[in-house]
Order: C-alpha cells, then structure tokens, then sequence
C-alpha cells in the first residue's frame, strides 16, 4: 500500500501546544490534530508545512525543530505524519480550514479526541517536554 507523507506543526506558546479539530465534514471530522497535510511533488517537508501553515491559518511561520514521525495505517492508506517544532511569526490565526482551535497544556494533551495517527505524536511530545 502506497505511503503518503503528511506533516504536522507543534506550535508552542509558553506551556501551550496548538491543537486543531477537523471540520465535522473532512475525513476523521471532529478529531483533533496538529495542522498541516500532504507534501507535495517537488517539496520538502519543512516548505510544506509552513505552506500549509499559510493556507490554513493565513500565518508565517518558519520551522525551529523536529520531534519525529507517526506511521498509521488507516486500512485504506498508511499515513507516515513528521512532526516539526514550528514558531509563528507574523498573522493573526484564522480558521480557513478547521472548525476550532485550541491552545492546551501539554499535560492536558491527552484529554483531546486525537486522530489516531496523532496518538504517538501526542506521546513522544509528552516524554519530550519531561526531559526538558
Ligand atoms: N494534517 C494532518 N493530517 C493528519 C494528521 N493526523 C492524520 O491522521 N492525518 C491524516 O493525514 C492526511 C492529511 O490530509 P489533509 O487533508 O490534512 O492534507 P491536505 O490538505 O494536504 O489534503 P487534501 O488537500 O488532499 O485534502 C489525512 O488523511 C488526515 O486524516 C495530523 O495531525 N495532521
């Protein structure tokens, strides 16, 4: 089955990671996540996630780190989700694309309905923010 390369932004503002719940209409609807999506033909992961960053939001951002990577296979598809330390730098947030977002601490992190994939992401974080 064919592996499709998604990206996923943790954008942290002092203790507080966002969070982004899908539209009630998008496949996995009302799960939350990190924002992003596909990489594209010709792209690397860090030009689309802070392509994405724009379309979804209308904010630039640039990418500061990488946590690591998710592979979930969803039956139909194997999602491989790479996840980067993301810092906003300019644009007021606007839902383009999600039905909310929320700014959550990340002990509270495992309160959320996440989308599968996102599960190990929302792990490796936690054990990240220990270590600090
Ligand atoms: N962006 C994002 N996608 C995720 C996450 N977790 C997860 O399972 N996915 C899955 O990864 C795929 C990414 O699709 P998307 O719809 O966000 O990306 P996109 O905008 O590039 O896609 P499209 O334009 O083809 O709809 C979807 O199948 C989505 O369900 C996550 O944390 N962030």
């Amino acid at each position: 089955m064919k592996i499709i390369e998604v990206t996923a932004a943790i954008i942290q503002k002092q203790d507080e990671v966002l969070a982004a719940q899908r539209s009630h209409d998008d496949e996995l609807g009302y799960k939350w996540e990190f924002p992003g999506g596909k990489i594209e033909q010709n792209e690397s992961a860090e030009e689309c996630i802070v392509r994405e960053l724009e379309e979804e939001f209308g904010i630039k951002t640039k990418v500061v780190g990488y946590l690591g990577e998710s592979k979930y296979d969803y039956d139909n598809k194997i999602i491989l989700l790479k996840a980067f330390f993301v810092e906003h730098i300019q644009g007021v947030y606007q839902l383009r694309v999600h039905q909310n977002i929320r700014w959550i601490k990340i002990t509270e992190l495992k309160t959320l309905d996440w989308a599968p994939a996102d599960i190990e992401l929302v792990n490796q974080l936690v054990k990240h923010h220990k270590l600090k």
